[in-house]
């Protein structure tokens, strides 16, 4: 990124974290990041490591550039009402990462004409390894546009949808998709733990094998369910393991397991949208 904006976040949470750390791993200015959080001492550390911290949300929306919106859904008109003034002067580019909550609202609570860049983001960008879905709102010029996928595309993938509605799917994929991958791990561990494994030989195995799969996958010209196959020898070992996991239908399970994710998003919007 050549020229480097001002991005100032509102909340400095889990998410808000992952973005900031993958940012500057890539060489984004720290003194070019603002956090605001209501309580100073709980980003101190983000201080330390040379950004600006507030706790005016006010003041940050009247001197950023871009600005993420990363506090919880449930908070996000409350937190916005008050800023609507200050948005209408400075007109910045916000990006929201709040599950749930469509651009139409955001701009609405921001007073109208506001560009918005609806984002869903993934934890993973801590690493640079994020994948972002996104979407611009009318109001998004080509310039703005940029900013949103430098900023994010820092973090690791992007993606830019043109229909809103498939952000819901994009948060069942990749915004809560980290956790799935997580919970398997869990899972793994423990069952190497109950054949005996110490719980370090069974961790350090478990993450190895999801990394290698994960880059494996990627970098192969063949699809998962091909690589798959190519673990499973006939008779062998890994069938009778596939076979237990169909017999519990992983695949129905990871389908419900989805679809309850995008209609919980469907029904935020409409909860929380008003
Ligand atoms: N955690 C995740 O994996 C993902 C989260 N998201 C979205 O990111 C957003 C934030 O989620 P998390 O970071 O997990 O939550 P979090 O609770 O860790 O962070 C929210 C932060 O907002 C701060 N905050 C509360 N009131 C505020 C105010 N008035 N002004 C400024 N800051 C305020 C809180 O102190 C907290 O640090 C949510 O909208 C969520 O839907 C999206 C994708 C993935
Ligand atoms: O669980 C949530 O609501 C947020 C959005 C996607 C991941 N975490």
């Amino acid at each position: 990124m050549k020229n480097y904006p001002t991005l100032a976040f509102i909340g400095a949470g889990n998410m808000a974290r992952a973005i900031i750390g993958g940012l500057i791993k890539q060489g984004y200015p720290a003194n070019k990041i603002w956090a605001s959080e209501p309580d100073l001492s709980r980003i101190q550390d983000l201080q330390t490591q040379g950004l600006n911290v507030t706790d005016s949300n006010i003041d940050v929306v009247s001197n950023a550039d871009v600005v993420v919106l990363a506090v919880k859904p449930q908070i996000l008109k409350a937190v916005l009402l008050p800023l609507s003034e200050a948005a209408q002067q400075s007109k910045p580019l916000f990006i929201s990462v709040a599950a749930g909550i469509t651009s139409s609202s955001i701009n609405r609570w921001l007073g109208g004409n506001q560009s918005v860049v609806r984002c869903m983001p993934n934890t993973p960008a801590l690493v640079g390894l994020g994948a972002s879905g996104l979407f611009a709102n009318s109001d998004v010029s080509d310039e703005q546009r940029n900013q949103a996928e430098a900023v994010m595309s820092a973090t690791g993938l992007t993606l830019w949808v043109e229909d809103e509605q498939q952000l819901h799917a994009i948060t069942a994929v990749s915004g809560s998709g980290p956790a799935y991958y997580f919970l398997f791990m869990e899972a793994m561990i423990s069952a190497g733990v109950q054949q005996g494994l110490t719980l370090d030989a069974a961790t350090q195995l478990t993450l190895q094998t999801a990394k290698g799969a994960a880059e494996m996958a990627l970098q192969s010209d063949v699809d998962p369910a091909e690589l798959r196959r190519r673990v499973t020898s006939p008779n062998g070992t890994t069938e009778q393991a596939i076979l237990a996991f169909q017999r519990h239908d992983l695949e129905g399970i990871v389908a419900d397991a989805m679809g309850a994710c995008a209609t919980r998003s469907i029904a935020m919007a409409e909860e929380l949208g008003k």
